[in-house]
């Protein structure tokens, strides 16, 4: 048994404490509203973001961040990824020497282009910090539904014990020392989601996405290239795992908040109709950003981020991707 500090109690959180519950840990969980403290005591359960999933009697609530952080050996930040540096600066002066950070959102900071584990280093320097990644909707693993996912850091031990924490009969958790390629994926993947399900809204149908995802898997992975992550992780759980996930789940809120942008609502109004944090629209900008400086062509995320941002429309956007010149897939001619 392991003590578990959960910062943040949107839906990942409540699934990732339920899931750390069961596997006998006792966790706290934080939540940024005291409202929301009060929700989880009265209901141990998290009525608006994920209801039905049934947290321990036992469980202890909290929006004291000093307390969730004192005694434990883990934390695990779960909060959304625009939130990720200011909830790491409060916590800073809580987190002792060496105290296990992982970090369960998915994104890349926009103005830096930090992926999450970076922005816990800067904030927190005394903390060891891993993340955790994959396909993993929390709707399914508060279920118990069998999933499979990565734990990355930098020295083995770290990834090891985070292994050893979240690992179950359903809840399955491979090692890797690539923290730029899981959160890499992680975050791109989001942007490639949102094309698909404009797609999905416009009325298009199963060889369009199709194209979507095997053709972003390829923009990410000339990303990827240019920047030397694994191509391994790339094709990995936290890659192509995810994105075939979020391109096709009913659970997926940036597939449904693209799904509504294509039938014609704004961004903003998606995001609203949508309810939980919608990454891609955070992460679209920083993929076009890396896109430039590393002179990659990624011509998917060059569309959602002129459909989300540049009032642009998704019909056009799809003319210009199918019209574009022609390229070759593999050009190793004899
Ligand atoms: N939901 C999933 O299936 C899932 C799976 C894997 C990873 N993630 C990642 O987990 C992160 C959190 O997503 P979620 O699904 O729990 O979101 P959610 O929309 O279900 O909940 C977001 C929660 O964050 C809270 N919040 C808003 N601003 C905050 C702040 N400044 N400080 C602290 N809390 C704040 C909100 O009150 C809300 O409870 C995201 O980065 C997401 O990509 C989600
Ligand atoms: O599919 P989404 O957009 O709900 O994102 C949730 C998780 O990242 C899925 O692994």
């Amino acid at each position: 048994m392991v003590r578990v500090g959960m910062i943040g109690s949107g839906s990942w959180g409540t699934a990732l404490a339920w899931l750390l519950a069961n596997n006998g840990h006792e966790v706290e969980v934080w939540s940024h509203k005291e409202e929301m403290t009060r929700m989880f005591r009265e209901h141990h359960e998290n009525t608006d973001k994920l209801p039905g999933v049934i947290l321990p009697e036992n469980m202890i609530f909290t929006s004291d961040l000093q307390e969730t952080c004192r005694d434990k050996d883990i934390l695990v930040l779960a909060v959304p990824s625009p939130a990720v540096r200011s909830t790491a600066k409060k916590m800073k002066e809580y987190i002792r020497f060496g105290q296990l950070i992982v970090s369960a959102s998915k994104g890349i900071e926009e103005d830096t282009l930090d992926y999450m584990t970076d922005i816990i280093e800067e904030e927190i320097p005394q903390a060891n910090v891993a993340v955790l990644s994959g396909p993993s909707h929390a709707e399914e693993v508060g279920r118990g539904l069998p999933t499979a996912i990565v734990a990355g850091a930098r020295d083995k031990k770290a990834a090891d014990m985070v292994q050893m924490v979240f690992m179950s009969p359903v809840f399955r958790v491979y090692t890797s020392s690539d923290l730029p390629g899981i959160q890499m994926g992680a975050a791109l993947k989001n942007v490639i989601a949102l094309a698909a399900g404009i797609a999905d809204g416009m009325g298009y149908g199963d060889n369009t996405k199709a194209a979507l995802i095997t053709r972003g898997s390829a923009e990410i992975a000339r990303l990827g290239s240019s920047m030397g992550v694994h191509m391994e992780t790339l094709y990995g759980l936290s890659g192509i795992g995810d994105l075939i996930v979020t391109c096709a789940s009913a659970h997926s809120r940036n597939r449904r908040a693209g799904y509504l942008m294509g039938q014609g609502k704004s961004m903003e109004e998606a995001m609203q109709e949508v309810r939980q944090v919608v990454e891609g629209v955070y992460s679209a900008k920083a993929g076009l950003k890396l896109a430039r400086e590393y002179q990659v062509e990624m011509p998917i995320i060059e569309a959602v981020n002129r459909v989300l941002f540049e009032d642009y429309p998704a019909q056009e956007a799809v003319k210009n991707l199918m019209l574009r010149d022609g390229k070759d897939e593999i050009a190793e001619w004899d």
